[in-house]
């Protein structure tokens, strides 16, 4: 057997009353790659951090590095000990050159002290070569694409000469294309005797560069498998925890939605970030569209609302067969389209504003008096009249909405959109960061708009808007569509497997 690089057993951590790690273990041999993987907040990053040196394990039953105590009291100690973190952004400084990101605080020394540009140059050069990386080491880093970018952010981590690399979602940044090349380079790494961790929602990438891959529940380790002998499938229903089922017995609105088309895509790209997308919206359907944080999600939603910055390189949009050209947010108001926008606090609400002034901003046009000026009480009517429709807490219409719950918030938000009475809504993540009761009072109120033969379009990343609420919902990897789903296919198992490796699942 080739020698650990790393075992940790029963890694405990807590923040609080939050027991982050119950018990993580898993162990890295010399030169392979452990996959990390499991649900959004099973633990993945909190075990890095302490592998990392940012926290401390609160007790484990040992963690050894190279055989040895390992115990690291911070990051400088860590990598001392050569553990070296490649973090999930590409922090690399711009307006420097390759060289000088690459020993930007590791600076390499002559005899005779620093040494100059020119070899500075030469020495990264080397190292570049050295992993075949065809990159001008002189050349400024803000001139080059973003998967050479990773790589140089990988030869940096290289320069501390690690034993172990942490990679925490080192692809989640890239296209499919550069998505190959690092993932050859991580490959490369550990053929040359480097042990990585490598944490990444992206399973058909574990699969494609790991020797083992480690899952993680609830903070804790549920399995270590050999990567030989699992598959997909297995490794999503250890981070779900529950064996495929077929779930008939759904509370599905049970509406079977109208043929009549509202909306119709077709070919619809957006270079870097949406690719060959097509679907068709109906008369009083909820369509939802989901996949991993990165895959094109926020972008196809702000594309068919035409927003400036994501207009289409090839392919049509259509509202009830009529095809669209120079399409912005203006002509889709007065097609009928409303988009409620996942960042709520940064594009939708004016926070000092009051609630009446905040819905009645879209269609400002129609509460203006006889003299053209806008009017005062037809504004607070209609704010009056949406808090009690769409059951919000709130003293009145007149308080300002940065004093209400976000939950309330983004019922004020809707009901400003259903002002402007629209047959296509597209809602970009309507109940993210909202408490569970608002949530459910969210989602009836989307069920009514359907109900009321609203094509309704939900993007969002939280199972539970798209296994509750959607008719069908279509899976989006990287930019495209890859799968989808209704009626007993339309459950969680299924799309996670789909969304998390890109495929189908059977
Ligand atoms: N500094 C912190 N303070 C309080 N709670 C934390 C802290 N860091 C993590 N947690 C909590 O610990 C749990 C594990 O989080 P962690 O970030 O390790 O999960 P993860 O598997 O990396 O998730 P993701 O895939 O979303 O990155 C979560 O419940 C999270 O909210």
């Amino acid at each position: 057997m080739s020698e650990l690089a790393l075992v940790c057993k029963d890694v405990k951590k807590t923040f609080g009353s939050i027991k982050a790690l119950r018990s993580a273990s898993f162990t890295l041999e010399k030169g392979q790659v452990v996959g990390l993987v499991g649900e959004n907040g099973a633990g993945k990053s909190t075990l890095l951090k302490i592998l990392a040196g940012v926290y401390q394990a609160d007790s484990a039953e040992s963690i050894k590095l190279l055989g040895k105590d390992y115990s690291p009291h911070n990051a400088i100690d860590a990598l001392k000990r050569g553990i070296v973190t490649i973090h999930q952004d590409i922090n690399l400084v711009e307006g420097m050159t390759v060289a000088e990101n690459i020993f930007l605080n590791n600076e390499p020394t002559s005899r005779l002290g620093i040494l100059t540009a020119g070899s500075l140059n030469a020495k990264a050069q080397e190292l570049l070569d050295h992993y075949g990386i065809e990159v001008d080491a002189s050349q400024q880093v803000s001139r080059l694409p973003n998967d050479l970018k990773k790589m140089v952010q990988i030869i940096k981590a290289m320069t501390w000469k690690p034993t172990i690399l942490l990679m925490d979602e080192p692809t989640s940044s890239l296209t499919a294309t550069e998505v190959d090349v690092v993932l050859k380079l991580i490959t490369e790494l550990s053929r040359r005797g480097v042990a990585i961790v490598f944490v990444s929602h992206y399973l058909s990438e574990v699969f494609r560069i790991c020797d083992t891959i480690t899952i993680l529940r609830d903070g804790q380790t549920i399995a270590n498998l050999q990567k030989e002998s699992t598959s997909i499938s297995e490794v999503v229903q250890h981070m779900l925890g529950r064996k495929l089922v077929e779930v008939d017995a759904r509370s599905k609105r049970g509406a079977v939605a109208s043929t009549e088309v509202l909306l119709s895509v077709r070919g619809l790209s957006v270079p870097g970030m949406l690719h060959d997308v097509s679907f068709d919206l109906h008369r009083g359907e909820i369509l939802g569209f989901t996949g991993l944080t990165g895959s094109g999600l926020t972008e196809l939603a702000k594309t068919l609302f035409g927003v400036e910055g994501y207009q289409p390189s090839k392919g049509t949009i259509a509202i009830r067969g009529n095809v669209k050209s120079h399409w912005n947010p203006g002509k889709a108001i007065k097609e009928g389209v409303a988009l409620l926008t996942g960042d709520r606090l940064r594009e939708g609400i004016l926070p000092d504003f009051t609630i009446a002034e905040n819905v009645g901003l879209p269609i400002i046009g129609k509460l203006r008096n006889a003299l053209g000026l806008l009017s005062r009480s037809k504004i607070d009517a209609m704010g009056t009249r949406c808090v009690r429709e769409l059951n919000v807490k709130a003293p009145s219409a007149h308080v300002p909405i940065r004093t209400l719950s976000g939950g309330n918030q983004q019922k004020v938000l809707i009901a400003k959109w259903l002002e402007t009475r629209p047959k296509i809504f597209i809602l970009d993540d309507p109940t993210v960061g909202i408490d569970v009761g608002s949530k459910d009072e969210i989602r009836k109120i989307i069920e009514r708009i359907a109900s009321e033969g609203v094509g309704v379009i939900i993007i969002s990343t939280e199972m539970p808007d798209i296994e509750k609420l959607c008719d069908r919902a279509i899976v989006m990897f990287r930019g495209s569509i890859v799968g989808e789903f209704a009626g007993a296919q339309l459950e969680h198992n299924r799309i996670l497997e789909t969304s998390v490796s890109g495929r189908k699942a059977a």
